[in-house]
């Protein structure tokens, strides 16, 4: 199945239960600091919601639970990757999309089959500490030749004003994090993404 090509990135069940059912079809659980009882818990809502209305749910970092829960996505990061076993995430039947920053990952990412790459940061992100500087639009060029048919994920500072830019270079797929969740109105603002991503969709 095709993913979206708006991705969107929270940090609770509660912003997917607000977001998601205005017609977001692809959404990724990223949560930092909280025990495992409530990621657990995070993550069984998440995936009823996400259910309910026709939605991918994507949970980032935490693929043991994602296994225990029934989903069928997990997102890592290099470090991530690591550390996982990704032999039982597959063997569980879970798709997998990875996080790259720069070559060397792309080559560890492209050896593990991924289902998604993603590459980051496009721009300047405010949502975390990074130690890379932005990749700039023509980076995009760059790892769609070298991803081929696997979707290619652009990620880092996106907003409604740059997504045409980064499908113009080639990404698949836009993800978001703080243009939505830091808008003065997060609904209005997910309606621009969707409106904005559906000559993609
Ligand atoms: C779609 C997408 N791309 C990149 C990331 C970052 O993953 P990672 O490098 O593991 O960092 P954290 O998000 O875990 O802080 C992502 N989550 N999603
Ligand atoms: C979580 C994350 N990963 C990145 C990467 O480059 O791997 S950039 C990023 C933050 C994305 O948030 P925003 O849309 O607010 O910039
Ligand atoms: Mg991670």
């Amino acid at each position: 199945m095709k993913l979206d090509p708006f991705y969107l990135i929270v940090d609770s069940a509660a912003w997917i239960e607000r977001l998601v059912p205005l017609g977001v079809k692809l959404v990724q659980l990223r949560i930092k600091d909280m025990d495992e009882a409530g990621l657990r818990r995070e993550i069984r809502v998440a995936k009823t919601i996400c259910a309910r209305h026709g939605c991918q749910l994507v949970v980032n970092d935490y693929w043991r639970l994602a296994i225990d829960a029934g989903c069928d996505y997990v997102h890592l990061g290099q470090e991530d990757l690591a550390e996982a076993d990704v032999a039982a995430i597959r063997h569980a039947g879970l798709k997998l999309g990875l996080s790259t920053h720069d070559d060397a990952e792309l080559d560890t990412a492209l050896a593990a089959a991924p289902d998604y790459v993603a590459l980051g940061p496009v721009y300047p992100t405010i949502l975390k500490a990074m130690k890379w500087a932005p990749q700039g639009l023509d980076r995009i060029v760059e790892w769609k030749k070298r991803v081929g048919t696997t979707p290619l994920v652009a990620i880092g500072g996106l907003n409604v004003e740059r997504i045409s830019g980064v499908f113009a270079h080639g990404a698949d797929i836009a993800a978001v994090v703080t243009d939505i969740t830091l808008n003065a109105d997060p609904e209005a603002r997910t309606r621009q993404w969707l409106a904005a991503t559906a000559e993609w969709r």
